[in-house]
């Protein structure tokens, strides 16, 4: 099955965000990707609930909601009403990881964990049968635009043998520095799912980027 393409709405242009909406709903995307940040958990803040209802007005495809935030348990739902699709939370920001996931499972949403750069695969060893998908962060999180860290391609091979074992659906998706430059080679290594925010946004041909990033292979 070939893998899924969801491109970061952070990288949109506010100003006409229905327009960028449609952008992707008339593309070879698969979601939307979502970026919560509270300027507590990440040093920047992106955006709340009402965008995200708009975002839901609008869309035609599900959202893949990233919360970069401390305490994420206290807004699950809202997130939920909102129109989140899929609700990913940080392993850094959980205390009680297996209690978060199972609330987001109850609210009928894919459970997904996403790990920071420095955070090893091997953390998400005893959760992965439980969850949906893992993120792993190819760049430090709070910011669009930034460079991919290279060492992303091990922490990918080493998901997808702790996948292969434990829960091979499992989607891995990679967010951050997302290129043609790497997407054929974070395929090859078991990404499932590619993130990209600027490469699509800053592309003159937008459409055509995210049909790009969908056509490539392993
Ligand atoms: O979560 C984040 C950043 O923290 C990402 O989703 C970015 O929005 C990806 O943007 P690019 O690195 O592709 O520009």
């Amino acid at each position: 099955m070939s893998h899924k393409v969801a491109p970061s709405v952070l990288s949109a242009d506010f100003a006409n965000l229905q327009r960028d909406v449609e952008m992707i709903n008339n593309s070879a995307a698969d979601w939307f990707h979502v970026d919560i940040m509270d300027g507590h958990f990440v040093p920047n803040i992106s955006f709340g609930f009402p965008v995200v209802k708009a975002i839901k007005k609008w869309a035609t495809k599900p959202l893949d909601v990233h919360l970069m935030i401390t305490d994420p348990d206290r807004y699950l739902k809202d997130f939920k009403d909102a129109g989140a699709d899929h609700i990913t939370v940080h392993l850094e920001a959980c205390v009680h990881l297996h209690r978060t996931i199972q609330a987001i499972k109850a609210l009928g949403c894919l459970a997904g964990v996403a790990i920071n750069p420095h955070t090893p695969v091997a953390l998400l060893a005893d959760i992965v049968a439980d969850i949906d998908l893992v993120i792993i962060m190819s760049v430090n999180p709070g910011f669009g635009g930034q460079a991919f860290i290279e060492h992303t391609y091990k922490k990918v091979a080493e998901l997808k043998a702790l996948a292969d074992e434990y829960n091979p659906d499992m989607i891995i998706e990679i967010d951050g520095g997302v290129t043609l430059d790497n997407a054929a080679k974070l395929v090859a290594a078991g990404a499932t799912s590619l993130i990209a925010g600027n490469f699509v946004f800053n592309a003159e041909d937008q459409v055509g980027t995210i049909a790009a990033l969908k056509k490539v292979t392993g």
